[in-house]
């Protein structure tokens, strides 16, 4: 029997690794030139986390309580490997916002998009939040941060990590699609034109500073529209479901926020990062999470070949999109954890074909970055066998004058 038609009850125990994966999986891993066996390291790969900046000095009481060692990354800032058997959650360090999860391969995907002082950044697949918090931070006391997401329960999550975390205050977030999210930075409304509403203190068209308690009304919106939508956002204009003190969104009116007409070629991003949907098979920890969620969730979820299609053209759409909201000069990265051709390379391929002011950049800060190259020059790849790390693939742009 083809291992395609394989019932997912039978499963193949890949050699060394104790997961018992479907055949339907195995026969994906191979049609993509996928090595199985690179999943037999979950259990040496490390854990990776990001300390919060401020808090180094706090390592010592860190690796009392999580009783190991904190190996410092020295090609990473901030990052430290743990073994992959410690459990972060219960402690205290995480608990107080000290500390968080995050590979190192995400880690090295925001530095490559070399953040710097007063940027206005787009993270057009924010949630669960780990970079978005991680270039909150490199953004500082300047600029402004807007993450974007289809799902608002995932949203909602990156809400609750910029307040755990302290770093919201640049930051506004809009459930949106992001493959025709056109909402461009804060300065195009408040550095370019005057704003007439800036007086009119109790105007409901004016936003006031945010708050998580919602009046009767919003909440009764708020239930409706969930109810409506699960998932999936409904309508087609972005929904703001955060904005931070300094994120040029006080002091508003709606409409100079959902109905500016700025030139995106000069009053867009500075810095967008596409960190796309994809199907997930580089990131060992989330296929290891299938051994819960159920190995039949596998194929719905990662080989369904429908919804492959859709995520590879939805892969280019975000990516096209996201290049269309960046300034010319500005700089774009596009990351996936997949590490098929189809969601990389490929897909980068087919933009610069119908982008001709896309020009894809070196990674300047990867000269010691343990990976290796992607299939085209200057694109980046992270692996488990070769980088220690979950599997990342980088491509890195920036938009010449047309
Ligand atoms: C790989 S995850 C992003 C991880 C995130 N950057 C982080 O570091 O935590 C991909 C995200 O894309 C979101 N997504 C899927 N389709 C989308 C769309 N059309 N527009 C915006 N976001 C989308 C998913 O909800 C998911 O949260």
């Amino acid at each position: 029997m083809d291992s395609a038609d394989t019932p997912l009850s039978v499963c193949n125990v890949v050699k060394n690794c104790s997961l018992p994966f479907p055949g339907a999986f195995l026969d994906f891993l191979e049609e993509n030139g996928l090595d199985p066996s690179m999943y037999a390291m979950i259990e040496s790969v490390p854990r990776y986390i990001r300390v919060k900046p401020g808090c180094e000095s706090h390592l010592l009481e860190m690796e009392d309580e999580l009783k190991c060692k904190l190996q410092k990354i020295t090609w990473l800032p901030g990052f430290f490997s743990i073994p992959p058997q410690i459990q972060i959650a219960g402690s205290k360090a995480y608990q107080q916002g000290k500390i968080y999860g995050m590979d190192a391969a995400s880690g090295a995907a925001v530095l490559a998009l070399n953040v710097s002082l007063g940027d206005h950044v787009l993270d057009l697949c924010a949630a669960p939040g780990a970079k978005l918090c991680m270039l909150a931070d490199l953004l500082g006391s300047s600029g402004s941060l807007t993450g974007v997401d289809i799902a608002r329960h995932r949203l909602a999550a990156c809400r609750t990590m910029l307040h755990k975390y302290f770093v919201g205050d640049r930051c506004r977030l809009f459930v949106a699609d992001g493959a025709s999210f056109s909402l461009l930075p804060f300065r195009s409304c408040v550095e370019t034109k005057p704003n007439p509403c800036m007086t009119g203190k109790n105007d409901p068209e004016i936003f006031a500073e945010w708050t998580g308690k919602r009046s009767w009304g919003d909440r009764k919106k708020a239930k409706a529209r969930s109810s409506a939508a699960t998932n999936q956002i409904q309508s087609s204009q972005p929904e703001l479901i955060f904005y931070g003190r300094h994120s040029g969104v006080v002091g508003l009116c709606k409409n100079d926020i959902y109905n500016a007409v700025d030139e995106p070629s000069t009053s867009g991003y500075d810095r967008v990062l596409v960190d796309a949907e994809c199907t997930h098979d580089g990131s060992l920890k989330h296929i290891q999470k299938f051994e819960n969620w159920g190995w039949e969730t596998l194929e719905r979820r990662v080989l369904d070949a429908k919804r492959t299609d859709s995520l590879l053209h939805l892969q280019l759409q975000l990516l096209t999109n996201g290049f269309r909201l960046l300034r010319v000069g500005g700089t774009l990265v596009y990351s996936t954890c997949s590490l098929t051709v189809a969601q990389n390379e490929d897909v980068v391929k087919q933009f610069l074909s119908a982008n001709y002011s896309a020009e894809l950049q070196e990674v300047e800060v990867a000269a010691n970055w343990p990976c290796r190259s992607g299939g085209i020059p200057k694109t980046l790849r992270f692996d488990p066998k070769t980088s220690g790390t979950s599997g990342l693939f980088i491509a890195k742009f920036t938009k010449l004058a047309s």
